[in-house]
């Protein structure tokens, strides 16, 4: 009999139910024909919201549609800065001025690294982890064979992620820029921005963070926390659709000092001036190149709108409660079948996902996909659950995890 004092953990169904973000579940397009179980990858690629199939068909038929060419005028050519300081003041802690919607994340990644390098003269250290994302890893070794440039690496510890211990022990007169995940892509390990910003700054270093898998799930101070440079995908978490431009953000304070290196017609101070010669923009919009991705950056809007209705605190107590419930479940049913948690159990230092080893999980998860129940899987052999606060249920996380725990007997 369970005495008094030990209750149990609450179920699934009591956590939806007491779960006053649950009705915007509604807000998101129901895929069809119940193909789909549990979603548990909005870490990837968030799901659309309904009122984007409705704002995207306005979009065709009037602004670009009915406008034209118009439309650059009237609107569009502020739009990328427009979108970029509504998303400041609602999930970035950024104030106007300073953040614009642009290239992919990879390309931004250039662009804002270079421009910080090539802005710190006698200083040629790119301070990286091993642990890093792909693209991360791979911009920072193409830039550092085109410059001058040494990259400093650190090797995290893969549940910890790199402490601000890590970045002291590395940092000094010769970095340029530190470039490090806010929260990691495989462990969900949240790293400390404010403590490692304010280290990196003291040593004559600028900061820069991919924000990629914090934007819309983390709250976010980079003005408070004196960010130099960010940048983050908006098909996470702001659900923005697969290849939604990025998300670029450039302290005030190096607006004028910075230059980027790919220089475009729509970066200059006159786009329409058709000059002889480049001349930057003197504001963020010297960052931008080409023309911008005007029809592709529609949807991220919505999804900004409807965190501003619920509010960055909301979503994060509830991102915590669903990882908190997705860890319980995997160590009550997961473990004891040889699985290991890969995240971090402090929920102060943990994202919106969780991820969870085992050597079969390739094929678990294959097999998964085919059942409707999408979590992902990357290499060597972690199977991570992403947890969008917004379009996740507590029972969804549970169905998902018992069909892991499933497929998983079946194959042992
Ligand atoms: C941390 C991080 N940075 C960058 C990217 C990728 O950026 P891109 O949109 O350029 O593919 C991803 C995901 O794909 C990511 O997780
Ligand atoms: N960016 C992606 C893509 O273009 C296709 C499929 C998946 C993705 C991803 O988002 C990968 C992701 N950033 C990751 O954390 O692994």
């Amino acid at each position: 009999m369970i005495k008094s004092t030990e209750l149990s953990p609450p179920t699934s169904a009591q956590l939806d139910a007491k779960d006053r973000l649950a009705p915007y579940r509604d807000y998101f397009v129901e895929p069809e024909g119940g193909s789909v179980i549990a979603y548990l990858d909005g870490n990837s690629l968030g799901r659309p919201l309904r009122v984007t199939a409705a704002n995207l068909a306005a979009f065709v038929q009037g602004e670009w549609g009915t406008s034209l060419i118009r439309s650059w005028d009237e609107k569009w050519m502020d739009e990328p800065t427009a979108v970029g300081d509504r998303l400041g003041e609602v999930v970035l802690g950024a104030a106007p001025g300073q953040s614009f919607i642009g290239d992919s994340t990879s390309v931004l990644l250039y662009k804002l690294l270079r421009a910080g390098l090539d802005g710190q003269p006698g200083r040629n250290q790119i301070v990286i982890d091993r642990d890093n994302f792909p693209t991360d890893r791979f911009i920072v070794e193409g830039i550092a064979a085109e410059l001058d440039a040494e990259i400093v690496w650190i090797d995290p510890d893969p549940l910890t992620g790199v402490t601000a211990e890590d970045v002291g022990a590395v940092i000094g007169p010769r970095t340029a820029v530190v470039l490090l995940s806010h929260v990691a892509y495989r462990s969900g390990f949240l790293a400390d921005a404010p403590t490692i910003t304010s280290m990196v700054k003291a040593a004559g270093g600028l900061m820069m963070w991919d924000i990629s898998h914090s934007i819309g799930a983390v709250p976010l101070e980079l003005d408070a926390w004196g960010v130099d440079l960010a940048v983050g995908c908006t098909y996470k978490y702001l659900n923005g659709g697969p290849g939604a431009p990025a998300l670029a953000y450039v302290n005030s304070s190096l607006l004028s000092s910075l230059r980027q290196p790919i220089w475009g017609w729509m970066g200059a101070a006159d786009p329409f001036g058709m000059s002889a010669n480049f001349e930057p923009a003197a504001t963020v919009r010297r960052f931008i190149t080409g023309t911008p991705p005007i029809l592709a950056m529609q949807p991220l809007k919505d999804m900004t709108e409807l965190i501003a209705e619920v509010g960055m605190d909301a979503i994060r107590e509830k991102s915590i409660a669903l990882t908190e419930h997705a860890l319980a479940l995997a160590e009550e049913l997961l473990v004891p079948l040889g699985a290991e948690i890969a995240s971090p159990r402090d929920p102060d230092r943990r994202g919106s996902h969780v991820s969870v080893n085992h050597p079969l999980f390739g094929e678990v998860t294959a097999r998964l996909w085919e059942q409707g129940v999408i979590p992902d899987f990357r290499p060597p052999h972690g199977l991570r659950i992403g947890l969008s606060p917004l379009s996740t249920s507590f029972a969804e996380v549970q169905a998902g995890i018992q069909a892991i725990r499933e497929v998983l007997v079946s194959l042992t």
